[in-house]
């Protein structure tokens, strides 16, 4: 494979320690991110390392389970389910070499969690997960919405996770070990092939040591898919989240905001990771029924066709 070009780009870290008497520092700090490289990470959370390490801990136990445990709940197109090896990106044309598991607040779940006896504490420790993921959504949601001149309430009504037809994701992903010894890979062979989120914004939870996830920013993009352009890995602190803009959030910002191409590379230098890495990713995604009915006067014409919850 031909060598990466890399370049250093910092991203910013932000801290959210007392949220709502520094509301407009922080506000100010995500827009400026968004409005630059469209990814950032987050500090002073109140996602603590503890909490962080118990969901990694679930998603290993679920991996670890037989495919044909896994297999009784298979992955749809209402984005639920567990999958393996057969996401394949445009950008590669084949699939990326992971498996992973999608689970959602509402009715879609019917059928999808496994039973407690094949995995005791999987459906609980996941939910609780899920909830402190929307609910450090939301305080973004609301900054980003007040950066936009829109009411407060904005995404976050459009991402309530209580709607029966909300479609926010917790993914969680493995990506498989890859033998140094056994040579170079395939010139197609990705973890995830280079891509932009569509959802309104994600949060990503790695862990320290797994690397290979890497930026390219779109307006520095001149190849396809930014493959043959300058990438930077992305460096985080042990329980920090890297958050990255998506597609929703960059059309309902009239391109203001920047959906970032990302990546996780196949490791093949010394330095990388070649064991298996687990990553996590929460994807906000309005809920089905969301019709745009909400989007203050003035600002409609400005925005993309195509985003309204049905069309995600
Ligand atoms: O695993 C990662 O670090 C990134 C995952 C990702 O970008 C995705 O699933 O959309
Ligand atoms: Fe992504």
């Amino acid at each position: 494979m031909a060598p990466t070009k890399y370049t250093t780009r910092t991203i910013p870290r932000i801290s959210l320690a007392d949220f709502p008497t520094r509301l407009d520092a922080i506000t100010a700090q995500l827009l400026h991110a968004a409005e630059t490289d469209g990814f950032f990470s987050l500090t002073d959370t109140e996602i603590s390392i503890p909490d962080i390490n118990a969901i990694f801990s679930t998603s290993k136990s679920f991996f670890a389970l037989p495919d044909a445990i896994k297999a009784t709940v298979p992955f749809t197109h209402a984005n639920v389910g567990w999958e393996t090896r057969s996401q394949i990106r445009p950008s590669t044309g084949v699939a990326d070499q992971k498996e992973s598991y999608q689970l959602q607040f509402g009715a879609n779940m019917s059928g999808k969690w496994l039973p407690d006896a094949a995995l005791p504490g999987f459906k609980p420790s996941a939910q609780l997960f899920m909830q402190k993921a929307q609910s450090l959504s939301e305080k973004l949601m609301l900054c980003f919405a007040r950066g936009l001149g829109f009411p407060d309430d904005f995404f976050v009504r459009a991402h309530d996770s209580s709607r029966p037809d909300c479609q926010s994701v917790l993914r969680l992903l493995h990506y498989f070990a890859v033998d140094p010894a056994a040579g170079p890979l395939p010139e197609t062979y990705y973890r995830a092939g280079a891509h932009a989120d569509w959802d309104l914004l994600t949060l990503l939870f790695q862990l320290p040591g797994q690397s290979g996830l890497e930026i390219c920013p779109g307006r520095e993009v001149v190849t396809n898919f930014g493959m043959g352009d300058e990438w930077t890995k992305v460096d985080f602190a042990a329980g920090d989240i890297v958050c990255n803009i998506g597609d929703l959030l960059m059309s309902w910002s009239d391109d203001r905001f920047k959906s970032t191409f990302h990546r996780v590379k196949a490791p093949e230098e010394e330095g990388d990771w070649f064991g298996p890495r687990y990553s996590i990713a929460f994807f906000n995604q309005p809920g089905r029924d969301w019709a745009g009915e909400e989007v203050p006067d003035g600002y409609w014409g400005r925005v993309y066709e195509g985003c309204y919850g049905e069309e995600f």
